[in-house]
């Protein structure tokens, strides 16, 4: 293994327990990345303080041996999804993955994100190997094991520097001090035969049963395979550009493409260092949520409210066609971010720390945006986390919130004026069904097809001309992400 390129004591945060309030503190921190997306728990983490935060460091610990830097980081980074942080958020915050630097922080990423893509199967692979279960409590155990074992069957690492790089990060906590002997025993029987084993593995042990019911119902049980394969892959980096016609000079190595209207795709994750981000020429987005802002089509001068708008992806796009936009989102935190992004950009809209189901404007609007809160499914690819995090009794509630939602802002549309609803779910309760009974109970509605040419002719309408993305689609372009969106106009 390469050493890392900065020795400086990076324990294990639970070791090294530095004080840190999970929440509070972290909504202040700069943003690295301008995700679009849900971050259901972006800020909103854990509430109270973490196990690491208590007390002040007591004293400087050794430098850990090389390897074991970045592996330990990747543990960090699990412990911090499994308290509740999105992935996204667990990379900002994490310090030992902070502290990494080049290859090393790259490494550690990818394993954290392999880990969770795949830890049903690391999970059933590993159970062959354990004479009983693993306590639910013994979770540091149990990630040393999936990140060895995640290695081993899919990042191609040297059996040796899987296996003795575990026994190290065995030492660096109590839970696990006492199970070197099975940390090695383990790994090595892995490394002999776990590529074999996990590929027997069916697909649908990535995807929590609940999920995998759900998806095989809606789409039929092959479909449903064929998101949990997409589920498996790494997305591309998406850009929305804030002029689709602008020509910026990509590096070649990112490979760079456009696709729909204003997506320009390539495989990056230095998100910073490309060109236009401290000019703001574009935004992180995935394709599929680019399209429920574009449907709106909202004109220069229009009065447009984007209800539920932050982090402000599809603000910036609406604020990028000259329209008046109000943007309302109740999570101060996340408003924040907005205002941040619209800074980057230079984009102007009205910032409103408000509750949507409260919140009485002297006018009605000519567009509105509902980008609601949802069980995020479709995003899986861009958060695995989530796969371990979501529950599938959300979902009634997260239903009755949308519909909620959805009847308040037809009051703010004016008669003839435009509505667009959208969820980033793959799930029809949140989606096409829950678009079936706002039409069944209002007459003073109608549905609005989306064409083809409204959405750079990608493959994404439903024969009602609503827009279905799936993540399996498109999946030799790169894929994207789940969405469902209607186009409604409310009846004078
Ligand atoms: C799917 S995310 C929105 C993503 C955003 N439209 C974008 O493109 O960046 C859902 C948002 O709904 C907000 N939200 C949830 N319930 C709300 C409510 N009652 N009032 C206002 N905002 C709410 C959350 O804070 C969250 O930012």
């Amino acid at each position: 293994m390469k050493p890392p390129h900065k020795a400086r004591p990076q324990r294990s945060e639970e070791l090294r327990g530095s004080k840190r309030r999970s929440s509070g503190r972290d909504e202040d921190r700069p943003r690295k990345r301008d995700f679009d997306g849900p971050r259901k728990r972006d800020f909103d983490g854990p509430k109270g303080r973490d196990r690491d935060d208590d007390a002040p460091r007591k004293k400087e610990l050794p430098p850990l041996p090389p390897g074991v830097e970045s592996r330990n980081a990747a543990i960090d980074l699990l412990r911090l999804t499994g308290k509740g942080f999105t992935l996204d958020v667990a990379l900002e915050i994490c310090r030992t993955f902070n502290a990494l630097e080049g290859s090393d922080r790259g490494f550690a990423r990818a394993l954290a994100s392999t880990t969770l893509r795949r830890r049903g199967t690391l999970d059933e692979v590993i159970a062959q190997y354990l004479r009983e279960p693993l306590k639910p409590k013994q979770t540091n155990l149990a990630d040393i094991l999936r990140i060895t074992a995640a290695q081993l069957c899919f990042m191609g690492t040297e059996a040796h520097a899987a296996a003795w790089s575990a026994v190290e990060l065995s030492k660096l906590r109590v839970e696990t001090k006492g199970y070197k002997g099975l940390i090695n025993a383990v790994s090595r029987r892995i490394a002999e035969e776990g590529k074999a084993k996990a590929e027997a593995v069916p697909l649908r042990a990535d995807t929590p049963g609940w999920l995998w019911r759900k998806l095989a119902r809606a789409y039929g049980a092959k479909r449903a395979g064929s998101i949990a394969e997409a589920h498996r892959n790494e997305p591309p980096l998406d850009l929305s550009l804030r002029d689709p016609s602008a020509k910026i000079d990509w590096p070649e190595e990112v490979g760079a493409r456009r696709i729909g209207p204003r997506t320009v795709r390539m495989s990056s994750t230095q998100v910073r260092e490309l060109p236009g981000f401290e000019e703001g020429l574009w935004w992180a987005q995935d394709l599929a949520a680019s399209l429920p802002a574009e449907i709106l089509g909202a004109q220069e001068g229009e009065t447009v409210y984007d209800l539920c708008a932050a982090p402000g992806g599809k603000t910036m796009q609406l604020a990028s066609t000259g329209a008046n936009v109000f943007a309302v989102d109740h999570s101060g935190p996340r408003t924040i971010r907005l205002r941040e992004n619209l800074e980057r950009t230079g984009l102007k809209a009205v910032v409103l720390e408000e509750d949507v189901l409260k919140w009485s404007p002297p006018n009605a609007a000519d567009r509105v945006l509902l980008d609601a809160p949802c069980s995020a499914t479709g995003t899986i690819r861009r958060n695995p986390d989530l796969l371990w995090t979501s529950r599938e009794t959300q979902v009634p509630d997260l239903v009755r919130l949308q519909a909620r939602m959805l009847d308040k802002a037809l009051e703010l549309v004016k008669p003839g004026g435009t509505l667009v609803y959208a969820v980033c779910s793959l799930l029809p309760e949140e989606g096409e069904e829950q678009i079936a009974a706002l039409l069944e109970r209002r007459d003073d509605v109608e549905r609005v097809p989306v064409t083809e040419d409204e959405v750079a002719n990608l493959p994404v309408l439903t024969k009602e001309g609503d827009v279905r993305t799936l993540p399996h689609r498109m999946q030799e372009d790169g894929g994207m992400d789940g969405f469902f969106a209607c186009r409604l106009r409310k009846n004078g």
